[in-house]
């Protein structure tokens, strides 16, 4: 089994919520939040500080994390099964700059319809309007 963990990031650019999507430099140039394997030793929590750091320059006083707003994912990686979480994380910080690293040639900041389209599988779609909806229904 294979761990993962990460964030779906938002910022609000009144009247949307925009989400944060990176794509691979490598591969199938694949669009996702920032995230990233979970190392012996770590617990989800830190690998997404971690790898959002790393990803995307953004840090933990950057962001405003909702602890109890996650969603867990699961498919197969050639064959061998995955799972990753995404805790929910407000980009609060307005001079706040996204920095890539190599693992990544682009990134957008997307509403709910586009990052649908840009995220193609169906479970991170199904996440990113779960984390909407808590957005719009808790007026956060
Ligand atoms: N093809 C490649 N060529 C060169 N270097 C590579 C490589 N793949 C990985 N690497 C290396 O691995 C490192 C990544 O390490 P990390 O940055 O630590 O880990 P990750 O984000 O979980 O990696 P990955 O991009 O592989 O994961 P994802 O599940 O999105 O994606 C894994 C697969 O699952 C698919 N996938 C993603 N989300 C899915 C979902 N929700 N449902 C079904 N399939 C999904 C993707 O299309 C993809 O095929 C990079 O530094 C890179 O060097």
């Amino acid at each position: 089994m294979k761990s993962a963990a990460g964030f779906v990031i938002f910022k609000r650019a009144p009247p949307n919520v925009l989400y944060l999507l990176l794509q691979t430099s490598y591969g199938e140039h694949h669009w996702t939040p920032p995230k990233g394997h979970v190392d012996p030793g770590e617990t989800e929590m830190v690998t997404a500080l971690r790898e959002t750091v790393e990803e995307s320059g953004l840090k933990k006083d950057d962001l405003k994390i909702y602890n109890d707003v996650k969603r867990v994912l699961n498919y197969k990686v050639k064959g061998v099964p995955k799972v990753v979480t995404y805790w929910l994380a407000e980009l609060v910080n307005p001079k706040a700059e996204v920095i890539l690293s190599d693992e990544h040639q682009d990134f957008k900041w997307l509403n709910l319809e586009e990052a649908c389209v840009y995220a193609k599988y169906a479970d991170l779609q199904e996440s990113l309007k779960y984390f909407d909806n808590y957005i719009c229904s808790n007026k956060l």
